[in-house]
């Protein structure tokens, strides 16, 4: 029995994903699924959206062959090199919000603009650049059990074009393991011998060599003992300075500390924001 939470996807595909089908637009800043209302919806986005690395407005859900909606009328935002936390009851749509973000599926209505305003030497960006799609990652929850390689450079490597270059792959892997704190383990090493918390290091690797502009995590914490999630916890404030973060998760006290914004998803799909309750 597959233990993939998404039987539909081939997971050997998955850091190649295949966002043509987004890409109709010329221009479009990576806009996904448009309802007629789409040339209005979109112009009144542009003026609101500021430096927001993500903007999410009016988007609904509904599963093929169904006959509800799994998200309804979603509207929030991010600005770039924050941390934003999504939590809610288990079965409200948080995960499915996150397939929409990333692209593995399609709002049945509204937009999702995804677009970087600053240079990677932080100057701006003027207009707005367009984030070409594999500026998105996603590290799914339990991203270890999709692991398929026998090796960790193998595992990271996984799906590259061939015609990558020797140089410049060294140099993103490099960055991406420096970023993770992996840079002392030997890339021999059979990521299935890595601890809980290391082998979440090395999923957030996997994303972080295509140098996303904004990662998505679901449930980054889940299974891990009491050292990795605080390794974990610490790791992503450091991310934040560099790559905008979502994270879905239950454990917000452990996250009370990072967030900059948060939000509720009610059971039925209705995402409100809602700031976190103070922990001492
Ligand atoms: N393809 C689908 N067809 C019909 N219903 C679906 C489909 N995918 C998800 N659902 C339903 O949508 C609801 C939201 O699921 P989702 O996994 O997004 O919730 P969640 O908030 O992430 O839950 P958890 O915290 O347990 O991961 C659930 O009731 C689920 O059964």
């Amino acid at each position: 029995m597959s233990l993939s939470p998404f039987p539909h996807i081939d997971f050997r595909t998955l850091r190649n994903y295949d966002f043509q089908c987004l890409n109709k637009i010329p221009n479009s800043r990576f806009d996904v699924k448009f309802s007629n209302k789409f040339r209005q919806t979109t112009r009144t986005i542009t003026k609101a959206q500021g430096s927001s690395c993500i903007e999410v407005r009016g988007v609904e859900y509904r599963a093929p062959g169904t006959h509800h909606n799994l998200l309804q009328n979603i509207n929030f935002s991010i600005p770039e090199r924050s941390l934003g936390l999504i939590f809610g009851k288990s079965g409200s749509g948080k995960t499915t919000l996150l397939q929409l973000l990333s692209g593995l599926s399609k709002p049945t209505s509204g937009t999702i603009c995804i677009q970087r305003y600053r240079s990677n030497d932080g100057s701006p960006i003027e207009p707005p650049e367009s984030l070409s799609p594999n500026r998105v990652g996603i590290v799914f929850q339990f991203p270890e059990r999709y692991f398929v390689a026998d090796t960790i450079l193998e595992e990271v490597t996984f799906g590259w074009p061939a015609n990558t270059s020797r140089e410049q792959l060294a140099l993103k892997l490099q960055n991406a393991f420096n970023s993770v704190g992996l840079h002392n383990i030997s890339m021999e090493e059979s990521p299935h011998n890595l601890s809980g918390g290391y082998k979440r290091r090395l999923a957030l690797a996997i994303q972080l060599v295509e140098t996303p502009d904004l990662l998505l995590l679901d449930e980054p914490l889940a299974g891990l003992d009491w050292k990795a999630r605080a390794d974990v916890v610490r790791l992503l404030k450091h991310l934040k300075k560099e790559v905008t973060l979502l994270v879905v998760s239950h454990d917000l006290k452990e996250f009370s500390g990072l967030v900059d914004h948060s939000w509720k998803m009610e059971m039925g799909g209705n995402l409100r924001e809602e700031p976190l309750p103070f922990y001492k």
